[in-house]
């Protein structure tokens, strides 16, 4: 498989040892200074690319994927109040696109432990919930797209939240999302339940980035040729 790396930095480093260990190879690495490797006739000679920048340039290189014809694995996080207009231009152009906002085994099965738990302590309305994330100093994004992602699985079925809010909840209806940053952290993950009588906690804890980048592999291995939208679900087939 050939990749087009954009962003070649701590991601696009540990996805790049981890897909050439595998036997693929990276035609491109693309990053600030030699952003012509974007366009077209350069990308397309890609089979698939992955897409690991910033918040404020992830659409225009998804987009930059869609004209060259090129599926897109995308792990950028902190851009997906964006995600209904992507997924449309995907769908009408006919194009290839996966997004997660964490592509580690352990945390889409920690995903899965969440939604279940959540579902358990739905009835159960003496317990608070509220979430912590921490992150390396380098995090440009706040909280992170993982702990969205677990907000929305706890909103979807958490009668007495409306919302998620940075940082801690000013009333009983919102879910708040403590965030930290510390060095040389690679993100760990803890929602916790609370009342006067006990505690339920559960964190994921990722020890480098090597579930990310392994994870961004095999969903690059699974979108070579495919038109649509997919998701890590897909992949793990979850
Ligand atoms: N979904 C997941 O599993 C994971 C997602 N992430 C996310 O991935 C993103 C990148 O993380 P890191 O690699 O740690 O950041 P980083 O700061 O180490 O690297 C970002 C790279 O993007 C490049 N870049 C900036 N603008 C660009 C542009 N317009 N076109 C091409 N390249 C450009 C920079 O030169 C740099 O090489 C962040 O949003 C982070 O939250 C990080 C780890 C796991
Ligand atoms: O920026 C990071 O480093 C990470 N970002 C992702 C996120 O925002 O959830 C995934 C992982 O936690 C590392």
């Amino acid at each position: 498989m050939k990749i087009a790396l954009i962003g070649y930095g701590k991601m696009g480093k540990a996805i790049e040892a981890i897909a050439t260990a595998k036997g693929h190879e990276v035609i491109h690495r693309i990053d600030m200074n030699n952003l012509h490797l974007l366009e077209p006739n350069e990308l397309s000679k890609a089979d698939v690319a992955i897409e690991f920048t910033t918040p404020a340039t992830a659409v225009d290189n998804i987009m930059k994927c869609f004209a060259a014809n090129v599926p897109v694995v995308v792990g950028t996080t902190g851009w997906l109040d964006r995600l209904p207009e992507v997924e449309e231009r995907c769908k009408a152009g006919n194009h290839g696109f996966l997004c997660a906002s964490n592509f580690s085994i352990g945390v889409n099965i920690f995903f899965e432990v969440n939604k279940r738990l959540a579902a358990l302590m739905a009835p159960h309305k003496e317990y608070d919930v509220q979430m912590l994330e921490i992150h390396h100093t380098q995090k440009k994004d706040a909280p992170s797209g993982t702990a969205i992602t677990l907000a929305e699985e706890i909103l979807a079925v958490n009668s007495s939240k409306t919302k998620w809010v940075e940082g801690s909840a000013h009333n009983p209806g919102e879910l708040g999302i403590a965030s930290e940053r510390i060095d040389p952290t690679p993100g760990t993950h803890t929602v916790t339940y609370t009342s006067d009588i006990d505690d339920i906690s559960i964190t994921h804890t990722a020890h480098n980035r090597q579930g990310f980048a392994a994870g961004a592999v095999a969903a690059a291995v699974y979108m070579v040729g495919k038109k649509g939208v997919y998701t890590m679900k897909d992949v793990l087939n979850l």
